[in-house]
């Protein structure tokens, strides 16, 4: 197979994965995808310069860096002397976008729609808002119905779906805000619509989510205060209107990604694999508790602070798992991994039971259920019960053999890829295309740590597009 999915046959967008040798090797992951999208977004928010370091440069992102000239900054890509890529983002201040002369299209991307309709709700403009066809089913509502109570209106939509236009206001009403579902991009909404509003803007979230927003909002000038409710709940205060003015940033390694190379690693026989500068930042390192309670083989080194987030290399080594009860608790720090966490379960001796997982629903596909029919499809025993996953690990040993339907979901395309790296017979996926919103290199990095992975139309002995099995 060639390592550039790009030379693939375009009639035939199947990838495929089988049995590869021990992966070995040190990689760096592209940027963290949230701070990707925040840096930008408070880039251009800000006044004067801000210089971003490591942005991810994935379909989603890239979104995002649209939609932010379409509002009025001026977003460049410079390459430096050493080669690498450092973004520079002019901003127009809080208070001073302009309205797009445009539809703004976000593709597949969840976070780039519902940050940026808490950016509009907070300014005097009105935006049309869409998506792929991914993102047209995903519901708008949980941050529309904040905004709405701040003062914009949606216009155009038969439902709480895109597309939709929004009309923000110029003097959005400070609210308090508790979070009827544990969501980042529902909090980061709300404090973006609140930036420019007079008042104090209030989140109350009773159970923690990625706090990405609250820190890049400090880094970048503004005044949050944070505390606990007696219950327990975080309290995250914002106060309006602030000057923000333009900063460094460097976006570190995304663990969401980091996942794929990490399960690899576990799973496939003899591997050791060492990722640098991963960010463990505790809001998403529910994924590195959970694969040391199964008895994993990972560690974490020469953990230090970068941008303002916590990194460390973190080394894997094959071994064997073993099943465990994952809590409902632990899944906003960890939402994105459960498609690789039921790989490593599929592989483990046990049964591992995910609970609580009913977010996972409304991503970019139904991933309770993709997750459950593509381990199903190559021979895994796995139950849904409700809003739980349970897996019965086949203890280093799974089938393989199947197409797994990816919905137009990256995770799951790259959850099943890391999976038939070690089963008995090939796993395919339908479509891999999707992989380039978050991890555009995720083929020829894995490839580069041993992976035997890539497009189907590259193997003689395949069967054609449409008929299962390889
Ligand atoms: O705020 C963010 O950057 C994100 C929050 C999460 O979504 P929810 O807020 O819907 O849980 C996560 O799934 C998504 O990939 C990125
Ligand atoms: C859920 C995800 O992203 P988004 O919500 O931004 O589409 C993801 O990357 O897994």
């Amino acid at each position: 197979m060639t390592a550039d999915p790009s030379s693939a046959n375009t009639a035939d967008p199947r990838l495929g994965a089988r049995a590869s040798g021990p992966l070995t090797g040190t990689v760096r992951l592209p940027g963290d995808k949230s701070i990707s999208h925040r840096a930008l977004i408070f880039g251009a928010l800000a006044e004067g310069r801000t210089t971003i370091r490591g942005l991810l440069e994935g379909h989603d992102v890239i979104a995002t860096a649209d939609a932010m000239r379409a509002f009025g900054a001026r977003v460049e890509r410079h390459v430096d002397d050493a080669g690498e890529a450092v973004w520079t983002v002019d901003g127009v201040g809080v208070g001073a976008l302009i309205e797009p002369a445009a539809l703004l299209d976000f593709g597949n991307s969840g976070t780039g729609a519902r940050l940026l309709l808490g950016m509009v709700a907070g300014h005097g403009i009105a935006v049309r808002f869409d998506g792929d066809a991914s993102l047209r089913k995903r519901p708008m509502g949980r941050v529309l119905a904040p905004l709405e109570l701040m003062g914009a209106r949606v216009c155009d939509s038969a439902d709480d779906r895109l597309p939709l236009t929004l009309k923000g206001t110029r003097d959005p009403i400070p609210i308090e805000y508790r979070l009827p579902v544990p969501s980042a991009q529902v909090k980061s909404a709300v404090l973006l619509a609140g930036l420019n509003s007079p008042g104090l803007t209030t989140v109350i979230e009773p159970e923690p989510t990625r706090d990405h927003t609250e820190r890049m909002l400090v880094h970048f000038g503004a005044r949050l205060d944070i505390s606990r409710d007696p219950d327990g709940a975080r309290r995250i205060a914002l106060h309006g209107r602030p000057r923000l003015t333009g900063q460094a940033v460097t976006v570190p390694g995304d663990p969401s990604s980091a996942a794929f190379p990490l399960v690899a690693g576990l799973i496939v026989p003899g591997s050791r694999v060492t990722i640098r500068g991963v960010m463990v930042n505790p809001s998403r390192a529910g994924l590195i508790t959970t694969l040391q309670e199964m008895g994993a083989k990972l560690t974490l080194a020469n953990e230090r602070e970068d941008g303002g987030e916590p990194v460390a290399d973190v080394t894997v080594e094959a071994g064997p798992l073993t099943g465990v009860e994952v809590p409902a608790e632990r899944a906003p720090s960890m939402i994105d991994e459960y498609p690789a966490l039921a790989v490593a379960a599929a592989y483990a001796r046990g049964t591992t039971v995910m609970r609580g997982l009913s977010e996972l629903k409304v991503k970019e596909s139904d991933r309770l259920a993709a997750v459950a029919a593509g381990l199903a499809v190559n021979g895994v025993d796995v139950r849904v019960d409700g809003d739980d996953l349970i897996v019965a690990g086949g203890a280093g040993r799974v089938a393989g053999g199947g197409t797994v339907e990816t919905h137009m979901d990256h995770r799951i395309a790259m959850a099943f890829l890391v999976m038939g790296l070690a089963s008995e017979t090939p796993v395919l996926v339908d479509d891999g295309a999707m992989i380039a919103t978050s991890f555009p290199d995720f083929v020829p990095l894995m490839r580069g740590l041993g992976a035997d992975l890539g497009p189907v139309s590259d193997w003689p002995d395949t069967a054609p597009a449409g008929e299962p099995g390889a």
